[in-house]
């Protein structure tokens, strides 16, 4: 079984308009309220794929009220813990370019965080677990850290997707995987990563700081995977981009898909692709069907 685990979920504001005009009132031309956060975004893109998945993390307030009833409008299982404050509204806006505002979220007591690390106490090595996104108020830098120790005890997986100190600190634990963007690797080591060369050279050094692989997400470029043993790379496919928030959730999603179907890495990451662009090709999350057809055209290749 898959559990997603997001500290900070959101309700996601997406807004269309023509031009963004910083200093001015801006009018929408369309806009649209949906459930966010990046476990939830796995999970939600795991049910599309019809893989058994459970979404937990903190809630709070009227809009951790929306976002619960949006993932059980969508058929994702879940387990959330309701917590004091307000779930925090994200505004994505797509004008041209995309441009995101992420609240701060509420702040999560001692006690709420102990709960839901008992409730991961029963994992199995049957199960792999997806830590993902920001680290809200009252959580410590150190949460996913011990977590995935606390995890690779009982031999499950673990799937970390998140950036600065919390990313950091829970490499150490040798998770299974982590999905860096390019950004975020480049922020790991305070180094740029202005070419295929400096991508390669980063992430096997996030290998040896610990991570068993990493999934580089590249955006339009592709991805790359790398591990002690090989370096994978793929070009995205070609394609009209309607929306990226959420392909790289997809994108970990489709690999976690494929390797809970017992896919070789090779194929994991193949689809992981696939299922990243599907999502940027689409409006929402993509569906099987989309994947699939993409994948037959996503040439991996050794380097
Ligand atoms: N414009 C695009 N064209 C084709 N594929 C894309 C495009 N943007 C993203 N993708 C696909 O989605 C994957 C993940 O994208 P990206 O690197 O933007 O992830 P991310 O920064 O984690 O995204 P987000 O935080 O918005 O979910 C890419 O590796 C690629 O397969
Ligand atoms: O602030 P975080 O936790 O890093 O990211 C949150 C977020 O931007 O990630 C998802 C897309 O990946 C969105 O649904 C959500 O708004």
């Amino acid at each position: 079984m898959i559990y997603t685990i997001t500290l900070n979920p959101s309700a996601d504001y997406l807004m269309q308009l023509p031009e963004l005009k910083p200093g001015e009132t801006n009018r929408a031309v369309s806009s649209d309220l949906v459930s966010g956060g990046k476990g939830i975004n796995v999970a939600e893109v795991l049910t599309n794929f019809k893989e058994p998945v459970t979404a937990m993390g903190f809630l709070a307030g009227f809009t951790g009220s929306f976002v619960k009833n949006e993932v059980g409008r969508k058929g994702i299982h879940s387990d959330f813990i309701f917590t004091e404050g307000l779930t925090r509204i994200n505004v994505k806006i797509k004008a041209g370019e995309e441009t995101e505002i992420n609240g701060q979220g509420p702040v999560i007591s001692e006690g709420e965080i102990a709960l839901l690390k008992q409730k991961l106490s029963n994992l199995t090595e049957e199960d792999l677990l997806v830590l993902s996104g920001s680290v809200p108020a009252g959580v410590p830098a150190e949460f996913y850290k011990e977590v995935v120790e606390q995890v690779l005890k009982s031999g499950a997986k673990t799937v970390l997707d998140t950036s600065g100190e919390p990313l950091k600190k829970g490499i150490e634990a040798n998770p299974f995987l982590i999905k860096p963007n390019k950004a975020e690797l480049s922020a790991l080591y305070d180094q740029p990563v202005n070419d295929l060369d400096a991508a390669i050279t980063l992430g096997k050094k996030a290998v040896e700081d610990g991570a068993e692989n990493v999934l580089l997400s590249l955006g339009a470029e592709g991805a790359l995977l790398i591990n002690k043993d090989e370096c994978f790379t793929a070009k995205a496919p070609k394609g009209k981009l309607i929306n990226s928030v959420g392909a790289g959730d997809s994108m970990v999603a489709g690999f976690l898909y494929a390797y809970a179907n017992k896919v070789d890495l090779k194929g994991c990451f193949q689809y992981s692709v696939a299922a990243g662009s599907a999502t940027a090709f689409s409006q929402g999350f993509c569906t099987k069907e989309q994947a699939d057809e993409l994948a037959v055209s996503i040439a991996v290749q050794s380097i």
